[in-house]
């Protein structure tokens, strides 16, 4: 079982997560981490605080030699802001309490639930640990699961797709659609020829057409784990492009909103700007993809191992998200079934395969084998620099709030956020099904696993 649970204020000295249930021999990667703390404090929009913050990960117990060793995992994550908050944010009883009061409960925080719950006085007691600060831990406990998921041949993406009234077109195909390799063996071991065209004029064999021509030839992916030297796929199916995911995520990257779309993204950024110069703030929608996933990964059988609804709770957990969909969603409701539901296909050659993918990779809580797609709204930010109306705790006088720094818009930060939980969540999954207690075991578990599912298929 893998569990994890974090602890830190906003401006205490540190935030820490232990992470329990990791496989032995999982390399870390403490550059990978960093990289997606430094990918979570970017994006356009952001407030003052990321220009303190320079987030790193600290191992402090379960890891040695750059390898797992099976204990529970420690870590650390500096709050350079610290510095500033030292008197004031004290564990003991020298704290200047009576400093920087927090009387004023932002609507849209969590300041008014959070002192009627816990009796405070000062909300800063509430707001230090409420702060989306917390997800700094939560994106090294996600890069550990990704790094996990990329040893089982699984890859996460996320994009931008909308802040505001800015969107992506949703009436042309998304290039991120696709983006596995059809079947890394046939039969005999070696590559299979996929030929676009055997079920009909126009099939691709349910993949984006290659650019520039109509066969497909494809090899076997290799996934190395650092402490068997194992190489060869865990996966006969479809396996993820790695190379092709990596080349969208530089384009991701690139885009400081994390947008596919240039053009969309400078009307998110246009939008940014009209928000920042209203002192107003903004939401918007993040979208992840999973390639790789085997199918049946979750369960039909209980309410909780559902992985849909997993997914959906965690991704519910990141501060300010007030909706998920899967697949076409909202969309799914408003047309009739023979305009939602992915027919189901069958070649000698390919096994089962769909040439829609409107249920998003998922069907009764289980991965059916196509791309994972799961879409997350975030509100607008509730700190805003033109006042909202609210009411003094203590005085219980009506006020009009002002603030002192803020993120005008953090659906790009909420979207490393949103790629951590749903790689977290997957991973707890993988290790329930193909769990062990070193890395290679898992592997040939899942190894074992595919096999089956591709004699069941074929
Ligand atoms: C990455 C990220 C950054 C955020 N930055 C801010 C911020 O600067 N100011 C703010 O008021 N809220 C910010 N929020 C949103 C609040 O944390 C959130 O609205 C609050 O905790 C209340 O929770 P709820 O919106 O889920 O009800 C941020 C959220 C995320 C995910
Ligand atoms: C610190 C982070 O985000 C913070 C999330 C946040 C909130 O209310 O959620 C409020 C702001 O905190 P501060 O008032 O210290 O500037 C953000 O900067 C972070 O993402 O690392």
């Amino acid at each position: 079982m893998l569990r994890f649970l974090t602890a830190g204020e906003s401006h205490g000295p540190a935030l820490t997560a232990i992470v329990e249930g990791l496989p032995a021999g999982l390399p870390v990667a403490v550059d990978y981490v960093n990289q997606q703390l430094a990918r979570r404090q970017g994006g356009y929009g952001r407030g003052g605080r990321m220009q303190i913050e320079r987030d790193r990960v600290r191992f402090l117990a379960g890891v040695r030699g750059g390898l797992t060793m099976g204990s529970p995992v420690a870590l650390q994550i500096e709050n350079r802001d610290w510095a500033n908050w030292q008197e004031i944010m004290s564990a003991g009883e020298d704290a200047r309490l009576d400093q920087r009061l927090v009387t004023r409960p932002r609507p849209g925080h969590a300041d008014l639930p959070g002192a009627l719950k816990y009796g405070h006085r000062d909300m800063r007691n509430v707001l230090e640990r409420s702060s989306a600060r917390e997800t700094a831990a939560r994106v090294a406990v996600g890069a550990l699961a990704g790094r996990l998921l990329a040893e089982l041949g699984v890859e996460v993406l996320g994009h931008v797709v909308r802040i505001g009234a800015a969107a992506v077109p949703d009436d042309i195909p998304s290039p991120l659609d696709g983006l596995t390799l059809p079947d890394a063996g046939g039969p005999d071991g070696k590559p299979r020829e996929i030929v676009a065209g055997e079920n009909g004029p126009g099939d691709t064999g349910g993949k984006p057409a290659p650019p520039g021509g109509e066969a497909l030839v494809c090899g076997a992916v290799e996934y190395r784990s650092a402490q068997s030297g194992d190489v060869s796929p865990v996966a006969p199916l479809d396996q993820p492009d790695t190379a092709a995911i990596n080349h969208w995520r530089e384009i991701i990257a690139a885009s400081p909103v994390f947008c596919v779309h240039p053009a969309a993204g400078e009307a998110m950024m246009r939008e940014i700007d009209r928000a920042r110069e209203a002192g107003d703030s903004l939401g918007g929608v993040f979208e992840i993809r999973v390639y790789g996933l085997p199918p049946g990964l979750g369960s039909c059988v209980q309410w909780d191992r559902r992985l849909d609804g997993r997914l959906a709770g965690a991704l519910m957990s990141i501060q300010a998200i007030k909706g998920v969909e899967v697949g076409l969603g909202f969309t799914a409701a408003a047309r009739p079934g023979s305009q939602v539901h992915d027919e189901i296909f069958h070649t000698p050659g390919r096994g089962f395969y769909r040439r829609t993918n409107n249920a998003g990779g998922l069907e009764g809580g289980m991965a059916n084998g196509e791309p994972l797609v799961v879409r997350a709204a975030m509100k607008p930010i509730p700190t805003l620099y033109k006042p909202l109306r609210s009411v003094d705790l203590i005085t219980k006088e009506p006020f009009a709030a002002s603030v002192e720094r803020s993120d005008v818009c953090a659906v790009p930060a909420a979207c490393v956020v949103g790629e951590a939980v749903v790689a977290w969540e997957l991973a707890a999954a993988c290790a329930e099904k193909f769990g062990g207690d070193t890395l290679a075991e898992m592997r040939d578990n899942l190894r074992r696993y595919w096999a089956e599912v591709r004699s069941r298929t074929l």
